[in-house]
């Protein structure tokens, strides 16, 4: 941005392009030749690079795959390449699936922008059309909360503001820029614009994409977890080759067998199994309305334990209706409101709620036409006013309209019964008084104020109060019940808001919220982050807040240890959005609200919310429970071949069939995301909590040590078996006892039964096992047909082993109220 951009008109002519915009059949060739505008990101590049180098268990496979090499076992050295390149290709494919499923969710979430065409000779008509429709050359009108469609030369503005951070880092919006690229918001004013480059000609498209987000909690929680698992396997796999080889006297058989053990117990499918579930998750949360933009999001929705709202248009009607305009004293006036329609029609910007209420119902009785505008400042929700100044035969006139509170003490006057009297304090107070009268009976009011000036820059001050106008701000339907509702599955909600203390004490209350305390802006100013901290935690409304407020108090709350969520649908929200463990914007909002959202709710109701969390908890109890169940399967089996190899002058299990087993038992899992989940479990917020992980492990993996071992008894003194029959027979038991305690330990519960998609994928697989070694592939993984004996036996161990599981997880969960 160091060279100075090329004049306007050059930019116009260079793109064969116009003020008047493009035709619409030049726009048709054009998206044609450039195609659609969009960005997608190198997301294959990036998914190889993370199922290859960053996944802990490939790393270990691979220098275990070196072990065999360099030991010469070609058969172990085949084993290890082929699983390694099978998880990287099922964990790729898994990946592809779901990033299409998110996109495909994506898409119901809609983007527009509107731009300047002509139909052939037509006059220009300002239209919405989709985003990935805009061509190079196009005429767009960008106006606060548009995120930058495109780079784009600004053509003409005012006040115009953008945010960079989302591309730059800086913090500052920049004012009045001369180009402005994709994925930057407007944050205050209006501008026309060429469009310069549209998808991957963008100079973010030549970036290749955004920056990558950094890890979230979620990414971090499951690879904390798969290392736990790894630092389990290091610790013990040394114990097994030790005492192996103690006991047999060769160390390098002693080596590969350890070898052995540690690749059939890395859980190498886990960030598979973990995606899966979350994609299911998110097709689940978009059938109750709720699309997913960040996948992991799911996870912080199961997690938040408090949810922050803005007021307008989540509690209360997104639209807001002009009821009347009163003078000081509350009786009915047409002057304010004469006023407020001279102000909107000079505004730059029309696009507030507010003031596209008053430009909808009020008329200026043709004063307007009378005026010439002179200048303007615009809405800000610090200034929480706009003025604009006007001229008429030499004459000055300033209009400023705004929240009460801001505007009332810029009043040295006001008009009363059709004259002006001195805005004495008692004066000044009665009209506090209405306003706050207005507020207990839903009804915001904005000041109106004006007085004549001298040209040049207009100074707010010395105003003359000509009266108020008043808007209907009816909470919603539902809303009561839907705070209702997160308060009973833990999730408390609080009410962030720019408006004043009266609306916002009066919503409160309608919704079911304590409104006896409201914090204003200046109090959280004046707070230093240990007492805001406090403060957060305990008040329920916020009232006057900047964007910036909203924000500090999203992270004081995160600092005091909560999940936060934020739903909000304005600019003054997308701090507060980005600063949240979850941002949730309605479909409605503003484009650079969805844009900072993880989730988007395609309807405008907080109930949907509430069914929501649910939704994210039972996505995160589904993970958990395989996460749990196999690292404790895969540690009892660590303990068995421990103490077998103390005495088994042979490993109990080759390599290749501890790889099919793995595979079989993972392939099952998979159903787990369509699992039920206990109601006890989706009634409070949930975290995914690694230190409950080596609890689960170190109570369940000796329980079913302690099945392998008699089934290893039985093998050895029953049927005297040879190594052959031997590794048979635990392939057999192992796998369908891994299978069965997923059945028993899946719920706390019996009245939450497993679905059937769990049950069925349990039996394939189950048979899938018992099958293989009188299947013609018995060879190929060592294996000979069981004798029927052994069968009865095996279902008497799997008996008992179901049984011993029910009767821990019984006692485990009275001492854990955290089931997972
Ligand atoms: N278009 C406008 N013209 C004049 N004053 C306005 C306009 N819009 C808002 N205000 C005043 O500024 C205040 C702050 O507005 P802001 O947009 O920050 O919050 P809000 O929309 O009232 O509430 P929420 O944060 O719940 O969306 C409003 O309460 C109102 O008094
Ligand atoms: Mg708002």
């Amino acid at each position: 941005m160091t060279r100075s951009p090329a004049p306007v008109l050059t930019v116009f002519r260079r793109l064969d392009s116009s003020p008047r915009g493009l035709t619409e059949s030049e726009a048709e060739d054009r998206l044609r030749r450039y195609g659609d505008n969009r960005v997608e990101p190198p997301r294959h590049r990036r998914a190889w690079l993370e199922a290859g180098v960053r996944s802990p268990f490939v790393a270990l496979l691979t220098g275990l795959g070196v072990v065999f090499t360099v030991a010469g076992d070609v058969r172990g050295a085949v084993t290890v390449g082929v699983m390694v390149l099978l998880s990287v290709a099922v964990r790729l494919w898994q990946h592809s699936r779901s990033d299409r499923a998110v996109a495909a969710l994506r898409d119901q979430v809609t983007t527009t922008v509107t731009v300047r065409r002509r139909a052939g000779d037509g006059p220009a008509v300002e239209r919405e059309i989709p985003t990935a429709d805009l061509v190079p050359g196009d005429v767009v009108l960008l106006g606060p909360g548009d995120v930058v469609p495109a780079d784009v030369r600004i053509v003409a503005a005012t006040g115009l503001r953008v945010d960079q951070s989302a591309f730059s880092g800086e913090a500052l919006p920049v004012t009045d820029p001369e180009v402005a690229y994709t994925g930057t918001s407007v944050v205050g004013g209006s501008a026309t614009a060429v469009v310069l480059a549209t998808g991957a000609g963008t100079r973010s498209g030549a970036l290749a994409g955004p920056a990558p987000r950094p890890e979230s909690s979620f990414d971090a929680g499951v690879r904390r977890v798969g290392w736990t698992l790894v630092r389990f396997m290091l610790v013990m796999v040394p114990i097994v080759l030790v005492v192996t080889g103690t006991v047999t006297g060769s160390w390098a058989q002693a080596g590969l067998f350890a070898a052995a053990v540690a690749v059939g117990l890395t859980p190498e499918m886990l960030p598979v199994v973990v995606t899966a579930n979350l994609a299911r998750g998110a097709v689940r949360l978009s059938r109750q309305r709720v699309i997913v933009k960040r996948l992991n999001a799911i996870q912080d929705l199961a997690a938040m334990d408090v949810l922050c709202v803005d007021k307008t248009g989540t509690l209360t009607e997104d639209r807001v209706a002009y009821a009347h305009s009163i003078d000081l004293d509350g009786r009915p006036d047409p002057e304010p409101a004469e006023y407020a329609a001279v102000a909107v029609h000079f505004q730059d910007d029309r696009s507030d709620r507010l003031d596209e209420a008053i430009a909808q119902q009020l008329s200026d009785g043709g004063t307007a036409a009378l005026f010439t505008k002179d200048g303007e400042i615009p809405f800000d929700h610090t200034r929480r006013r706009t003025t604009v100044t006007v001229r008429w035969a030499g004459q000055h006139l300033l209009i400023s309209k705004g929240d009460p509170a801001v505007v009332l003490p810029r009043c040295g006057h006001a008009r009363r019964a059709g004259e002006i009297v001195a805005l004495t304090p008692e004066l000044r107070d009665a009209a506090e008084d209405m306003v706050r009268a207005h507020a207990g009976h839903g009804m915001r009011l904005l000041a109106v104020a004006a007085r004549e000036t001298a040209a040049g820059p207009a100074e707010e001050t010395g105003l003359v109060l000509v009266g108020f106008v008043g808007f209907a701000d009816p909470v919603r339907d539902g809303v009561a019940e839907a705070v209702r509702d997160l308060a009973a599955q833990g999730v408390p909600v609080k009410v962030l808001t720019g408006d004043n203390r009266h609306v916002a004490a009066r919503v409160a209350a309608q919704a079911g919220l304590p409104a006896a305390e409201v914090v204003l802006g200046e109090d959280v100013d004046a707070a230093g982050d240990a007492d805001l901290r406090a403060l957060a935690a305990r008040a329920t409304v916020f009232a006057k807040l900047t964007p910036a407020h909203k924000a500090r108090i999203v992270t004081a709350l995160r600092e005091g240890g909560r999940a936060v969520g934020f739903v909000g649908d304005g600019v003054n929200d997308v701090a507060a959005l980005r600063t949240a463990d979850v941002g949730i914007a309605p479909d409605t909002a503003t484009d650079v609200a969805k844009d900072a959202a993880d989730l988007v709710l395609l309807e405008r109701d907080l109930g949907v919310l509430a069914r929501g969390v649910a939704e994210g908890r039972r996505t995160l109890a589904n993970t958990l429970k395989y996460v749990n169940i196999t690292a404790a399967s895969n540690f009892g089996n660590v303990l068995t071949v421990l103490v077998a190899s103390a005495f088994l002058p042979f490993p109990p299990m080759l390599p290749i069939q501890l790889v099919v087993a793995n595979l079989l038992y993972d392939a099952a899992q998979l159903a787990l995301a369509w699992d039920r989940v206990d109601d006890g479990y989706l009634a409070r917020p949930r975290r995914w909590d690694a230190r409950g992980l080596t609890r689960f492990m170190l109570v369940f993996g000796p329980v079913s040590s302690l099945f392998d071992l008699t089934t290893f008894a039985v093998l050895s003194r029953v049927f005297d078996a040879d190594p052959v029959l031997f590794q048979t027979g635990w392939f057999v038991e192992s796998l369908l006892s891994q299978l069965l305690v997923v059945l028993v330990l899946r719920a706390r519960t019996r009245g939450t039964r497993p679905a059937r998609p769990v049950l069925a994928a349990a039996a394939a697989a189950g048979l899938t096992g018992l099958l293989l070694p009188v299947s013609p592939l018995a060879g190929l993984v060592r294996m000979t047909p069981l004798p029927a004996a052994y069968l009865l036996w095996l279902a008497a161990i799997l008996a008992g082993y179901a049984l011993a599981a029910q009767l821990v997880k019984r006692r485990y969960a009275r001492r854990s109220p955290a089931w997972w």
